[in-house]
């Protein structure tokens, strides 16, 4: 932890008391946590993981049933109304529908805490300009928002929750309704607003994409717990509950899928390897020349590199050609430096259990190529291109 926690999550807990035909809902279910000041954390997971709730306890529009959330030093549990007022003032909050006031125009939106909060007018309109002048739509003070882009709206969001000066800002799966290109500005918006104005930004999503983007840290939910907490790039390259693998296969894509496994074995009978790229793997060209300095040819037919936490991270599934010797002489060298599933051969295939449930749910995308053409064969200018970052490697 680079700093002092500015939320702590000790064994939290957030039940839903149950009816005459409803059972009870664990929604939060023994939490610890902690997110440094300074920080942008990601809380993911699938849809009733219990993400929202975990993170309304932190402004306390849940409170807990057991245990404690302590923000900025506070003991939230047992606190009066008054009391918790004062917290919730130095927490903004966007989400996903982003709430605007229709009958407002954008600076009336934006002006509408500071009005709450007894602002003078004059330091008020000052305020609004800088403010809508930071998030980039100072053309639009006068707009409505019916008029207004969903990129647009959001900006509008992250205005108002930043108007009082928080120290945190909470995402409520703020770009679940945005396009992908959109979806960047914002993020690209709430880094700057973590990094220009020091505010601890904590985002929820579904989206593996979002947290790749720009989250430090990540915590994965499932049924109500956090099953894994980590450094973003740690989670990436070493996922270890089910649940973060599937999420992770879905981001990268970088892995075929069965089916696509199918096709590609038809193309490429011979001996295919996924070989892990990372920091420490380095280049594909390394990777290629432990192979070839051991009699081994390589074709690259599968896969992706992108970037996580600004670190290359993926995968490229090759078709190695050789004598049988010398492909398990290669491939355990390369085991010794990085992950490898060895998937057979076309009339030997075979499974890689552990990775069953990543690969499962991963379908070819935008991160991942398919590489046309037989064994041996290259794109011109190396192996596959694009990757959303750009980085996919030449493979010689
Ligand atoms: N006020 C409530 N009363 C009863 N149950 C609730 C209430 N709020 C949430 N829940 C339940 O708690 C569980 C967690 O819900 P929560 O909204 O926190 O999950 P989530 O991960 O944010 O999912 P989503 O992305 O779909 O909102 C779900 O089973 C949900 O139905």
């Amino acid at each position: 932890m680079v700093s002092e926690p500015i939320i702590s999550f000790r064994d939290a807990a957030k039940v839903f008391p149950g009816g005459r035909r409803r059972p009870e809902v664990r929604a939060v279910d023994g939490v610890t946590l902690d997110i440094a000041a300074g920080e942008i954390f990601g809380v993911i997971g699938y849809s009733g993981a219990g993400k929202s709730t975990l993170v309304r306890l932190i402004n306390a529009l849940e409170r807990t049933t057991s245990g404690a959330v302590v923000v900025g030093g506070t003991d939230l549990t047992g606190l009066g109304e008054a009391r918790l007022r004062e917290v919730r003032a130095g927490i903004g909050m966007i989400f996903q529908q982003f709430n605007l006031l229709a009958s407002r125009t954008v600076a009336g939106n934006v002006a509408y805490p500071l009005e709450v909060a007894r602002w003078p007018r004059g330091e008020r309109e000052a305020r609004v300009r800088e403010l809508l002048d930071f998030v980039g739509i100072a053309d639009k003070a006068d707009t409505y928002p019916a008029q207004l882009s969903g990129g647009q709206k959001q900006r509008v969001g992250i205005a108002r929750a930043l108007a009082t000066n928080p120290r945190i800002l909470l995402a409520d799966e703020a770009t679940s309704a945005l396009d992908p290109e959109t979806t960047r500005e914002v993020l690209r918006l709430l880094q700057r607003v973590n990094r220009e104005l020091g505010i601890t930004v904590v985002i929820i999503t579904h989206e593996m994409d979002v947290v790749r983007y720009c989250c430090d840290r990540v915590a994965v939910m499932e049924h109500g717990k956090v099953v894994e907490t980590g450094a973003a790039y740690e989670i990436f390259s070493r996922p270890q509950a089910a649940v973060t693998r599937r999420f992770v296969a879905t981001s990268l894509r970088d892995r075929p899928s069965d089916e696509t496994l199918a096709r590609l074995r038809e193309r490429h009978p011979g001996r295919l390897v996924v070989v892990g790229i990372d920091e420490v793997t380095g280049s594909t060209r390394a990777i290629t020349q432990v192979l070839r300095d051991r009699g081994v040819e390589p074709a690259v037919v599968y896969g992706g590199i992108t970037e996580v936490a600004n670190k290359p991270y993926g995968s490229l599934t090759f078709e190695l050609a050789g004598s049988d010797d010398a492909v398990a002489a290669a491939v355990a060298h390369l085991r010794a430096v990085t992950d490898v599933d060895d998937l057979g051969t076309a009339r030997a295939p075979r499974t890689v259990p552990s990775l069953a449930a990543g690969r499962a749910e991963a379908t070819p995308g935008r991160d991942a190529r398919e590489v046309p053409g037989t064994s041996g064969e290259r794109r011109p200018g190396g192996g596959p291109t694009g990757g959303p970052t750009g980085l996919v490697e030449g493979n010689d």
